[in-house]
């Protein structure tokens, strides 16, 4: 897929839909023959059958977790518009809800449905994960439950991480040998962690967790202080975990290709305010509008997802949470400010990957009389929505 392409696909995108006919049902297969496909999606088309459909690529697989909820509402769109993959992928889409939100879920597929995406062949929806990441190319793992009150940070990490560990399973026994999964679900880190522990036939580099989201409130922060567009910060890193202890690293990021150090001055606002600024950005969002960030989260997927299908641009990077060995970037630099917030978060993922070992398969940790990992983890670790 060509970079250029995709920077131009909003407007490519609609002087290539105005010119697609509706393509011509060549077999209308009974539901019951896929029994989770969904209403207008169980038509079966024929690609080659129409002259303007001759050059698209092959159907690609993407499961959505968590279909039904904030995100995927928004997400779930962009993907079926040609947004995500470009004008000539098809999709078929397969939503995983939960027990409860299946009738939610019913809902988006109608939704779906009416939205008349060309690209779109295929939505089917369940609650099964071994049978909707069925040959999945891509995973987005975005279901997770949220903290309730008085719910402590440990009962989450089990909770979400049980819901992760037999996602991972799932995925082992019934996504293609390549799916790309990015864990967007909180908390992401641990539980990319969890999936991946459990997916062993699946390559380690292949799981993301998404923090996206935080590299792209890091440089709107630095846009604004240094008064210039967003589009002039490079070379954004998020180190460490998606929580109020990660560390978006202004040494290393760039603003009109300099050193960001250079451009803002003020370096006491970039060490205090800017970082707190980052790590709290989802707290804050989160008391104006009374829910988590959903369209932005649902925008940085997108960027995360193109960045791993798309060249990056000459001397620039991106970060992602993972295992990733797609060509990690050498030319970093620490300083000691740096590098004692790295290890800050570093040993909060560390104490949150000791509480989840019952769920990782990891012996060498202590347990308790119910088989519970021990959990010793840090006063201070929270969800950036959490304040
Ligand atoms: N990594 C990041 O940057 C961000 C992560 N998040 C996290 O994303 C997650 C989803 O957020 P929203 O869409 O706003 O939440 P939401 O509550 O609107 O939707 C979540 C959906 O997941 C479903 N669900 C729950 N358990 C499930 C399971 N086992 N399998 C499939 N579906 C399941 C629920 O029924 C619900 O429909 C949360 O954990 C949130 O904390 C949110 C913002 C940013
Ligand atoms: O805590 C949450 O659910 C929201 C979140 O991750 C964020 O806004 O970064």
């Amino acid at each position: 897929m060509d970079f250029i392409d995709l920077q131009i696909n909003g407007f490519w995108l609609f002087l290539y839909l105005s010119q697609v006919k509706t393509p011509i049902p060549v077999q209308a297969e009974s539901p019951k023959g896929k029994s989770e496909c969904y209403g207008v999606f169980c038509l079966t088309y024929d690609l080659k059958a129409e002259e303007e459909t001759k050059s698209w690529k092959k159907l690609i697989n993407i499961a959505v977790s968590g279909a039904a909820g904030m995100i995927s509402n928004h997400l779930l769109f962009k993907l079926a518009s040609g947004e995500v993959f470009g004008p000539d992928q098809p999709i078929a889409l397969k939503l995983l809800g939960s027990e409860r939100s299946i009738q939610a879920l019913e809902g988006v597929a109608m939704e779906l449905e009416d939205s008349l995406f060309p690209l779109l062949r295929e939505v089917s929806i369940g609650i099964d994960p071994y049978e909707v990441f069925q040959d999945a190319e891509w995973a987005l793992l975005i279901g997770a439950k949220p903290r309730g009150p008085g719910m402590e940070r440990a009962d989450l990490l089990d909770i979400n991480g049980q819901i992760f560990a037999e996602q991972g399973k799932a995925l082992n026994a019934s996504a293609s040998r390549n799916v790309k999964v990015m864990v967007v679900g909180n908390p992401c880190n641990t539980n990319a962690l969890i999936c991946m522990k459990n997916a062993p036939n699946i390559p380690a580099k292949n799981f993301h967790a998404l923090t996206r989201l935080d590299e792209n409130r890091a440089k709107c922060q630095l846009a604004l202080k240094a008064g210039v567009f967003y589009d002039q910060v490079s070379n954004m890193t998020i180190w460490g975990n998606h929580s109020t202890t990660q560390v978006p690293d202004f040494l290393n990021a760039r603003i009109n290709g300099l050193p960001v150090k250079e451009v803002i001055k003020d370096h006491n606002w970039l060490e205090e305010e800017f970082t707190e600024k980052v790590q709290k950005r989802g707290g804050v969002l989160i008391q104006k509008w009374g829910r988590s960030s959903a369209a932005s989260t649902a925008v940085s997927i997108v960027d995360a997802i193109k960045s791993l299908i798309t060249p990056t641009p000459e001397g620039d990077w991106f970060s992602s949470g993972g295992d990733g060995d797609y060509e990690l970037v050498k030319e970093v630099i620490f300083d000691d400010y740096l590098l004692s917030r790295i290890r800050k978060t570093e040993a909060e993922l560390l104490a949150e990957k000791r509480c989840v070992a019952h769920l990782t398969g990891d012996v060498s940790v202590r347990k308790t009389k119910s088989g519970i990992a021990f959990c010793d983890l840090p006063e201070d670790t929270m969800l950036p929505g959490e304040m």
